[in-house]
Order: structure tokens, then sequence, then C-alpha cells
């Protein structure tokens, strides 16, 4: 992006600006201070609004926090084992899966449903629900939030699915207030990712 410019409209330099200053931070740089239900809401609500082909909405989404993530814990738990042979399980690594629920204090589960009779195909739904992953993280650096998309085995696993009742999962929002300075980022320049035809 290129510098801001003051003339711009006060809305286009703050939605600029939120979408610069986000950033993806480990759950081991957050603080255990719960995120307030409200901001949790309008964090959600972000979220439906994003575009969807057809008017489909695919999105569904799982709020673990306080007490709730104990289920999540136990989602954890099991998407590792069924990924993990019998013979190379062993109970501190499936510990460490549970423990892993409790180190950051709002956990938001990217679920897509496609419809019962799809319209479009599977690529533009989980477009829509990307779009509605960034609107969520997006509103959530607005309010002083950090964390990551995660989708590593676990999290996109399909019994973690399963338990979640969805068809797919496309991993988790983890989201929590900085314990940390955020660290500065950099993008390859724009002139390397666009072609203008003028
Ligand atoms: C679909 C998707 C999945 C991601 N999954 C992970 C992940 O599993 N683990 C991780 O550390 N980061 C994950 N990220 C975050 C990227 O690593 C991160 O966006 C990238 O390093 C750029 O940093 P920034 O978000 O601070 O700009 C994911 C991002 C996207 C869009």
């Amino acid at each position: 992006m290129t510098t801001l410019d003051a003339t711009f409209p006060p809305a286009a330099l703050t939605v600029l600006d939120v979408i610069r200053a986000r950033r993806t931070v480990d759950i081991g740089l957050l603080k255990p201070d719960a995120v307030p239900r409200e901001v949790t809401e309008a964090i959600l609500e972000a979220g439906i609004w994003a575009p969807n082909h057809g008017r489909t909405e695919p999105w569904r989404f799982t709020v673990f926090t306080g007490e709730g993530r104990a289920r999540l814990a136990e989602v954890f738990a099991q998407a590792y084992a069924a990924g993990t042979a019998p013979d190379r399980e062993d109970e501190s690594a499936l510990e460490s899966q549970r423990a892993r629920a409790w180190r950051a204090p709002l956990w938001i589960s990217l679920e897509l449903h496609m419809p019962e009779k799809p319209k479009m195909p599977e690529w533009e739904e989980q477009a829509a629900l990307a779009c509605a992953a960034q609107n969520m993280w997006l509103a959530a650096t607005a309010f002083g939030l950090v964390g990551k998309w995660v989708s590593g085995p676990v999290m996109v696993s399909p019994v973690a699915a399963q338990a979640l009742g969805a068809p797919k999962l496309l991993g988790l929002l983890v989201l929590g207030y900085p314990a940390a300075e955020r660290h500065a980022a950099t993008r390859a320049p724009l002139a390397d990712k666009v072609t203008w035809v003028e």
C-alpha cells in the first residue's frame, strides 16, 4: 500500500489504517484478558456482512470463550488423536492439544455450510467464508485485538468439523489483546503485483 494521502476521506483513512494494522500474532503473545461479549458480537456481525455469491451465506461460527474452551480442548484432542497412529499417540501430546485452547481468550470457528442444492462452485463458498474471516479479523483489529487464522491439520480436521456439526472447517480465528508491541510487517512492492492497462 502506498503512503496514505491526508486528503483522502476520513472513512477511507480509517479503513486503510485498520487494514495495515492487522497483524498475525502467535497465541503465546496474547494477554489472557477476556474479550467483552459486545465486542465479540460486533466482530461476528462484521463477518456476516461479507459478500457471498447468490446470497448463500455459507458461514457458521462457533464461539469458544471462558469455560466454553473446555469443549474446544476436547475437539482439539479428538482431532489430534484421529490424525495420529495409535502407537504414536502419547498423553503429553494430547494434553498440549487441550492446553492450546486455554492459551487464548477467544476462538471463532470458520465453518463452511454449502447449500443443500449448491448453486455456486465450492471455491466461491470458501471464498465467501474467507471474506467473512477477513471482515472479522479487521473488525477485531479496530478493537485493538490481534491473533491468527489457524489452519493446521487439527484445525481443519474432518473430525473437528464433525464435532462442531459442520460439513467442513476452514480453521479458526484466534483472538486476544496483545501482550507485546505489534511487530512490523512487509509486503512486496505494489509494482511487483499489479499491471496497469490505461
Ligand atoms: C487461509 C489462511 C490460513 C492461515 N493459517 C495459518 C496457520 O495455520 N498458522 C500460522 O501461523 N499462520 C497462518 N496464517 C497467517 C499467515 O501466516 C499470515 O497472514 C502471514 O504470515 C502474513 O502475516 P500478517 O497476517 O501479519 O500480515 C493463515 C492465513 C490465511 C489467510
